[in-house]
């Protein structure tokens, strides 16, 4: 087990509506607004600045439509001048060999794939992706304070707003240089299981946006520079197999809009899963809804034919409903498996594997 604390917000709440954060370096400011208050904000709209005006109370804000600091505001003045401590980067206690193996590999892949040049870091998720963050973090601040992070859902949003690093979306970044993520299962040749915790669909447009420059020399990226693909899987050694489906029995996960899920279980089994079944909520009556707000289907298939993920995945992918589905064919560049006695596997999409003893130098390739 490890314990990752959120630290607690030094505010009352109750009476805020709404906060407003300024990210990206030590001196962040947070700036409370009460919206039943009329505040001075004004209503600003990308589209038509004609529409700017003072916020009354009730006021809906028109679509499309940004809130910008009216400077001329006392309270805003007011709001400014309450300083906000920094927030606690996570403190991270590793206390089992499993834990001890994700980090290894967190902070391997880290320290290889997350270089100085860098600004662009999809943060994914799952258990391991933790260490990544906290390595990440101890690259220090000069440097993170460059970078703007972008997250595959809501647990690595919070990685990301808990470790005071910049928050941004693929939606304004659709070119990432490094994703670095976690996965459910990875066979030989990188095709990987993800979704596990109902995040594929996120995670996978952050995987196709990763490709980064490598630089030819040592100034940094230039334009005739090598552009290379990078998404980076991080995970412990109970998820290095063969194929898929050796290990992870609960199936692909596949993501379907809520409508048509019944019809995408009925062909499911059409296209050959074995006992397709809507993931129902823990602690929650009915299905898990993912940050999408779309079901999740587990689709087992068998050993067999997961020897050949890119034909399942297109198979499911076909299905009308189907949203997007935890099949990652030929996507990572590495993948860093943490070994039970501190030692290193490391797999490229070359078909090269690195095993790294424990405690040896991780040189950037
Ligand atoms: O939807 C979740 C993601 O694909 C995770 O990366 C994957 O499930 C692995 O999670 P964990 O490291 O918690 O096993």
């Amino acid at each position: 087990m490890f314990s990752f604390r959120l630290p607690s917000l030094p505010f009352n709440l109750p009476k805020a509506r709404t906060a407003g954060f300024s990210l990206g370096d030590r001196t962040r400011e947070r700036t409370i607004v009460d919206l039943a208050n009329p505040l001075g904000f004004r209503l600003g709209s990308t589209s038509n600045t004609a529409s700017s005006h003072s916020l009354r109370k009730n006021e809906m804000p028109l679509p499309h439509s940004v809130f910008q600091p009216d400077p001329s505001s006392p309270v805003l003045d007011r709001v400014k001048q309450t300083p906000v401590p920094e927030l606690n980067p996570p403190t991270l206690v590793v206390t089992t060999e499993i834990e001890a193996s994700k980090q290894q590999a967190a902070w391997a892949a880290v320290d290889r794939h997350i270089l100085p040049h860098h600004i662009v870091i999809g943060i994914g998720s799952g258990s391991t992706v933790p260490y990544v963050v906290e390595r990440i973090v101890a690259q220090g601040a000069d440097v993170n304070k460059h970078r703007v992070f972008i997250p595959t859902g809501f647990q690595s949003k919070e990685l990301i707003v808990a470790a005071n690093l910049r928050l941004g979306d693929v939606d304004q970044y659709p070119v990432i240089d490094v994703t670095i993520d976690g996965a459910d299962e990875v066979d030989r040749d990188l095709n990987a299981i993800k979704g596990g915790g109902a995040c594929h669909l996120r995670e996978k447009v952050l995987a196709e946006a990763a490709d980064t420059f490598v630089p030819t020399n040592a100034e940094g990226p230039r334009s005739r520079d090598r552009l290379t693909h990078s998404f980076i899987i991080v995970a412990d050694y109970r998820k290095n197999s063969e194929y898929l489906g050796t290990n992870w029995k609960a199936g692909v996960p596949v993501e379907v809009a809520p409508f048509a899920y019944a019809k995408v279980l009925q062909n499911l089994v059409l296209v050959g899963s074995q006992n397709p079944k809507l993931r129902m909520g823990k602690a929650k009556a009915g299905p898990v809804v993912s940050d999408n707000g779309n079901f999740i289907i587990d689709a087992p298939f068998s050993t067999e034919d997961l020897k050949d993920p890119l034909r399942i995945l297109k198979l499911i992918k076909m299905l009308t409903g189907v949203v997007e589905v935890g099949l990652f064919c030929h996507m990572a560049e590495a993948a860093y498996f943490g070994n039970v006695d501190g030692s290193l596997t490391v797999r490229w999409a070359d078909g090269r594997v690195e095993n790294l003893a424990k405690g040896a130098k991780i040189v950037v390739q």
